[in-house]
């Protein structure tokens, strides 16, 4: 049954229609004086807890409750538990989805085609840590024998997107090597990268599950012709150039030593697969131990989704929040707003996680359907997106719901924690604001507190005013570590898996990428044979003339 003609979502639908719609948070606020203690919950890491507060949104106990039937109805338990006990949910790559399995820390068996994947998974964790000890502590040397200084992580999308977050992310932890990333095709990108390298201390590590993506090849191609123009000796490769990949014989074929390959398998979905043995440059810089400790946090968050009631259940209100103002509302944004600049490639990361899982348009039994599904993710970092944006999230025509995410402690303490006040100070007003407001009434008499004249105030009043209600969620964290940033990712993954289940879609394939892929490789040739192109529609055809007309 498609989510629309769900009576739950009916019934929902109505019961907002009817009864919410004229209500604003405020209102919640001022008829239940314990709505903040109704509305938050604790996460309890090993590293302190994690609050999320879930009280500034336009949910009263009544919406709130419908909101989880509608998960009950949509059979988010039952998906769930096929997710879980690893059934081939990936129907249309015929796969199943286990990236819970690469941070199964109980080691409980997950069993996939008859077979227990956790020994396969622990070999390779342990194939890494091997690794990562020996780069860190200068045991493995590039070819003239000196420690390795730099890595260059080549991938892109789920190859590059996840170990670039993290390994900013938790910047603080580093006791590896720099980590340096290149992905995109513009040569310029390699380019700026290897200009400042030093191939005798330089370690690539190629990183793609394909090992096909024509970007991510050409790179390594390039970056082995750089290392070898400066080495020479071909034999140097192996010290200098390691692979991850799900495809040993493609990796073999570039001239990887088998014994610097990292395996991952098909039922790790790219844009989940940090915590495989794609997430080599994130053990690299911050140590196995750290990086150990990242998959122990998702694992807490798997465990909560997995057990928890679906009334406590965080990513099942985040993402049964989201159905509400995607759904209902209408929104078609959802904003990821770190307090914390170390955390500033997340919106990037989850613009891959959100948007490719559930950026579809067909059911999982191909109809069209007819409510929208995922939202655009995006966002910046505090307090620079208040400089940018926001004007639009206070007084645009939109409605964007928001996640702030802040710790409480900074890692970098200086001027006494004068900059982390103020950019606390600055994520607890900027959620007031958007939630209060500014009615007329105080606009106007802040102006004639100013002491401007009537005339004056009756023409700046209007662009005064702030209608507020808009909904955010607060996240804050003790303290950005490892295990607490990978238990805040796992929960942003299941979040996207349920809300992917309430809209009956195939979160876990990814077709939309491969047209322009296509198309991309018959105008390659074009570009460089002389004769005229008129195969395409005008505009194509025009801007490939014009383009070989400049060279
Ligand atoms: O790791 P690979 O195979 O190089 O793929 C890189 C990326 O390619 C495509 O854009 C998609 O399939 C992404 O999901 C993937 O992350």
């Amino acid at each position: 049954m498609t989510l629309t003609k769900d009576p739950v979502f009916q019934e929902l639908k109505a019961h907002v229609e009817s009864n919410e719609k004229n209500v604003t948070i405020l209102d919640h606020f001022k008829n239940e004086p314990d709505r903040f203690q109704k509305f938050s919950h604790t996460f309890e890491t090993r590293d302190g807890p994690v609050l999320f507060d879930f009280s500034k949104h336009r949910v009263s106990e009544k919406t709130f409750k419908l909101l989880l039937k509608l998960a009950e109805s949509r059979g988010v338990e039952k998906m769930r538990s096929a997710m879980f006990s690893a059934e081939k949910i990936n129907f249309t790559e015929d796969r199943a989805v286990l990236h819970i399995a690469l941070r199964n820390r109980s080691n409980k068996a997950i069993v996939v085609d008859g077979k227990d994947v956790m020994p396969k998974v622990n070999e390779v964790l342990a194939h890494i840590k091997e690794f990562t000890d020996d780069v860190i502590s200068g045991k493995w040397t590039g070819y003239t024998g000196k420690k390795i200084t730099d890595v260059v992580n080549i991938g892109i999308g789920g190859s590059d997107l996840g170990p670039l977050m993290v390994t900013e992310a938790l910047r603080h932890y580093q006791v590896g090597p720099d980590v340096h990333f290149v992905s995109n095709i513009d040569g310029t990108h390699i380019a700026e990268v290897t200009k400042k390298l030093n191939p005798e201390t330089t370690l690539f590590i190629i990183a793609s599950k394909t090992f096909t993506t024509q970007e991510t090849i050409t790179n390594a191609e390039t970056a082995r012709d750089w290392f070898l123009s400066k080495a020479g000796d071909k034999s140097a490769v192996a010290k200098h150039f390691v692979a991850l990949s799900t495809n040993v014989p493609k990796a073999t074929e570039f001239g990887i030593d088998p014994k610097n390959m990292f395996e991952f398998w098909d039922w790790v979905g790219g844009r989940y697969s940090l915590w495989s043995a794609i997430g080599l440059s994130i053990a690299v810089h911050i140590g196995f131990e750290n990086f150990e400790a990242l998959l122990a946090g998702a694992h807490a968050s798997d465990e909560h989704f997995q057990s928890t009631p679906l009334e406590k259940n965080i990513p099942v209100i985040m993402a049964m929040l989201g159905v509400l103002y995607i759904n209902v509302y209408g929104a078609e944004t959802h904003a990821l707003l770190p307090y914390d600049q170390y955390l500033h490639r997340f919106a990037a990361y989850f613009q891959q996680g959100d948007m490719e899982s559930n950026g579809k348009f067909v059911t999982r039994d191909g109809s069209r359907v007819d409510y929208s599904t995922g939202p655009i993710v995006w966002g910046e970092p505090g307090t620079n997106g208040q400089h940018a944006f926001y004007q639009l999230i206070h007084q645009g025509t939109r409605l964007i719901p928001a996640d702030f995410i802040a710790p409480v402690q900074t890692l970098n303490p200086i001027r006494d924690g004068l900059h982390h006040q103020i950019l606390l100070a600055n994520f607890l007003a900027q959620t007031e604001a958007l939630m209060k407001g500014k009615t007329r009434e105080e606009a106007q008499a802040e102006l004639k507190k100013e002491g401007k004249d009537e005339k004056t105030i009756e023409s700046i009043l209007p662009h005064k005013v702030f209608e507020g209600n808009r909904p955010t969620t607060s996240i804050v964290l003790k303290r950005i570590t490892p295990f607490t940033l990978g238990a805040l990712v796992a929960l942003y993954e299941h979040k996207i898996f349920v809300q992917g289940v309430v809209w009956d879609i195939n979160s876990y394939d990814q077709w939309g990428v491969e047209l322009g892929k296509q198309l991309a490789k018959v105008i390659q040739p074009e570009l460089s044979s002389s004769s005229e192109v008129t195969s395409h529609d005008p505009s194509t055809n025009g801007l490939i003339k014009f383009i070989k007309s400049q060279h």
